[in-house]
């Protein structure tokens, strides 16, 4: 009992990347399977798509959003939408679990009266990588990106403010959450490909949740 407790309390403790960035280790393990019910409602809605990048290439992750606001990019470029362009229908409504797991991490850094009004759905299958970017198209750059991974694991790339800065691979779990912000909220950052496996609750995929205050 007390090595559980202990287990716990370790798990939880923030792994700093910068003076306002973190891993929360397993922050996101008991809701985890909550979670998967909630996404699996939301692509019924607004399904899995493959997106283009401004330049016309297909990105190798397949995304959905829910929330106010969804993030898209076609030949028009990067931005925030409020309807899904695929259906024509507003983005499905943040479930209630996401808004309170995003909340509750984002305090763990400190960043209080954190409002998510858009979290991006990725899809990872093996194979599939996001290279080096920033997040950037948000309107007020003061609030943090909470960023939830689930399913098979993956090595996130965590880079500096600049594109050639050095970048540090960090292994990154089912249930484990990434919070940056202040400082540290343009920082590169990026996910290398994912390898094939099988996980017992996701199968044969990484799911990422990004949450951002997008237009508020
Ligand atoms: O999948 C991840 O861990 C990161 C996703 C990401 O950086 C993004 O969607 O902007
Ligand atoms: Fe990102």
């Amino acid at each position: 009992m007390q090595r559980d407790l202990f287990a716990t309390s370790e798990q939880q403790r923030p792994i700093f990347l910068g003076q306002q960035a973190a891993v929360l280790k397993g922050f996101a393990l008991a809701q985890s399977e909550q979670l998967w019910q909630a996404i699996q409602q939301v692509v019924a809605v607004a399904p899995w798509r493959q997106l283009h990048t401004p330049g016309g290439r297909p990105m190798s992750v397949r995304t959905s959003n829910c929330g106010d606001w969804g993030w898209h990019s076609d030949r028009r470029g990067y931005r925030y939408v409020a309807q899904d362009p695929l259906t024509a229908l507003p983005w499905p409504a943040l479930p209630a679990c996401f808004l309170q797991l995003a909340q509750d991490a984002a305090r763990q850094l400190d960043f209080h009266n954190y409002q998510p009004d858009a979290c991006l759905l990725n899809s990872y299958r093996c194979g599939t990588r996001m290279g080096l970017h920033q997040d950037r198209d948000e309107a007020d750059l003061s609030a943090p990106i909470v960023s939830v991974s689930l399913g098979l694991p993956a090595e996130f790339l965590w880079g500096g403010l600049r594109r050639n800065d050095r970048s540090e691979k960090i292994m990154l779990e089912h249930g484990d959450v990434v919070v940056w912000g202040g400082v540290d909220r343009l920082r590169f950052h990026g996910v290398k490909k994912v390898v094939a496996g099988e996980h017992p609750l996701l199968g044969e995929q990484r799911i990422n949740l990004t949450f951002r205050q997008a237009k508020s």
